[in-house]
């Protein structure tokens, strides 16, 4: 404990039984004596002495590594701007959920992150946006379908986080990967369907890491589904890349535009561009994690926080009605003319800033300069586990003033690559212009069609219920979300 609180040069913080990351610690919940894994939500405003502190320390008194965490954009630039030279790793124990399905461009450090990053990113291009904006717009419509709505005008929904949850995977699995999954799809030999398997997956990557193998012999049912989900999409996955192989070498057709062809095309490469099929697989699963929890999480929090200020709702409708008077649907042009949505979308991305911890190693020692307590220069060592803190950062009352109120005008007119929630420096967010187009499109359709408003309790007011509700948020699979939200519609 003592080489502990040195290693961290003895900097003020947290000192619990169980790190946040070790078992115990995600065991446990959050306690006083130990942070467990809501920490960075519940003790938002606390965790770092009220935002007096740029960096705190957590040393575990029983367990686990200590860390350094930091809650400052100035600090967390110059930590982030060290990537791609040396400094700055993911450690494996950290990421190994990730790694499920073999390397990618999330897990991977150093070179292999470099050659990663190199083939990934540009595999979004200008046409897998096109098609999103297709995909979003005919998913939409599925839904609206097969929830009944069309023949409604008045409408309650409970639980309205399941609805993007479900266009997020749908669009990602279409778009990225031309993956069968309509909204209500057929099921096959073992019950479960594709998009139900593929739920599951993304949904039990902390059970699937935790649970021992010789448990799933057992019949105990839920295992057992959690099983058959993972084998079946397993062995989907491998003959539905084999098949996209053979497709591209016979057709020869490289401009496809979907994410899918480029990486099967890697395959045929070699060096620096080339990847190899556990690779590619790798990546299909990171990217379907990546690319739709965090969207579909944020258009949760939008729709509700729309739905209690009714007048930040008026403004994005008169701003669709206004680029498209006609009630057509949307294209790419009109959908970059939007700012007081995209506005909305960030600002409920900053109080609930999907991505809630961007986690290095330093493999070298790094100095850094801090404003608070007092300004100084602090060294830390080669080894140190840094975190920025996401939740803490964007409700840092020093960068954002009065950061519990939901406030899209504080975001007119940033620039895209000071939209901090993405992350920063060379890592930061791949899919920052799909997660804008799949969002925009589908608030646009929703917000043209829909008047929203809360289910309120008698006598409760709106502050009230933004307390009640919005207050509760936790990490839904791998991202935070807010907790289940209900929406009252009235067709416009
Ligand atoms: C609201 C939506 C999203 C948020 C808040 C978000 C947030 C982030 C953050 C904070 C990082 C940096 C992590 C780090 O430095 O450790 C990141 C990286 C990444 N994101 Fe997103 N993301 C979103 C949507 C998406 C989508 C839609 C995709 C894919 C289609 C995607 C793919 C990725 C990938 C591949 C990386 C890793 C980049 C690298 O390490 O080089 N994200 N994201």
């Amino acid at each position: 404990f003592t080489n502990d609180l040195k290693s961290v040069n003895h900097i003020p913080g947290m000192r619990p039984l169980f790190a946040p990351f070790s078992l115990f610690g995600a065991a446990f919940g959050t306690r006083w004596w130990n942070p467990g894994l809501n920490w960075p939500w519940e003790w938002r405003k606390s965790a770092f002495f009220n935002h007096t502190h740029d960096v705190i320390s957590i040393v575990p008194v029983i367990s686990g590594g200590s860390s350094v965490y930091t809650c400052s954009m100035d600090v967390a630039k110059q930590i982030l701007a060290a990537e791609g030279k040396t400094q700055l790793f993911k450690p494996r124990r950290i990421v190994a959920g990730l790694l499920l399905w073999g390397e990618n461009i999330v897990a991977a450090s150093g070179d292999m992150w470099k050659r990663h990053r190199r083939i990934v990113a540009p595999a979004l291009t200008s046409k897998t946006y096109a098609l999103l904006i297709i995909e979003t717009i005919a998913t939409y419509r599925e839904m609206v379908d097969a929830e009944g709505w069309r023949d409604n005008d008045h409408i309650s929904v409970t639980d309205f986080n399941r609805l993007p949850r479900k266009l997020a995977l749908i669009l990602i699995a279409r778009c990225g990967f031309g993956l069968p999954m309509p909204w209500v799809d057929a099921p096959t030999e073992n019950g479960l369907t594709f998009g139900k398997s593929l739920t599951i997956v993304t949904e039990t990557v902390i059970p699937r890491l935790v649970i021992p193998t010789w448990l799933y012999k057992f019949p105990i049912e839920r295992i057992r589904i959690i099983e058959a989900a993972w084998s079946g999409l397993g062995s989907f996955m491998h003959t539905f890349l084999e098949s996209r192989k053979d497709e591209l070498q016979a057709t020869d057709d490289r401009q496809r535009g979907d994410i899918l062809s480029r990486l099967v095309t890697a395959m045929d490469s070699v060096g620096k561009v080339s990847l190899n099929e556990q690779e590619v697989l790798g990546n299909i699963f990171t990217l379907m994690f990546a690319g739709h929890e965090t969207t579909a999480s944020v258009i949760t929090a939008t729709l509700g926080y729309l739905a209690i200020y009714e007048d930040e709702q008026e403004k994005a409708y008169a701003e669709i009605i206004k680029v498209i008077p006609e009630r057509q649907d949307p294209t790419m042009d009109v959908l970059q003319n939007l700012p007081h949505l995209l506005a909305c979308f960030h600002e409920a991305m900053r109080i609930y800033p999907a991505g809630v911890a961007i986690v290095r190693e330093l493999t070298e020692d790094i100095t850094i300069k801090v404003k608070r307590p007092t300004e100084e220069q602090l060294t830390l060592q080669q080894g140190t586990l840094v975190v920025v803190d996401m939740i803490a950062l964007h409700h840092n009352p020093n960068v954002f003033s009065e950061p519990d109120v939901f406030r899209p005008s504080r975001w007119y007119g940033v620039p895209e690559h000071d939209i901090s929630m993405f992350g920063m420096g060379p890592r930061a967010c791949i899919g920052r212009k799909f997660s804008h187009t799949e969002a925009l499109c589908f608030l646009f359709l929703f917000l043209r069609d829909w008047k929203i408003s809360v289910p309120l309790r008698d006598g409760e007011t709106r502050k009230e219920y933004e307390e009640r509700v919005m207050g509760k948020a936790g990490m839904e699979g791998l991202v935070l979300g807010v907790g289940p939200i209900s929406l009252k519609m009235t067709r416009r």
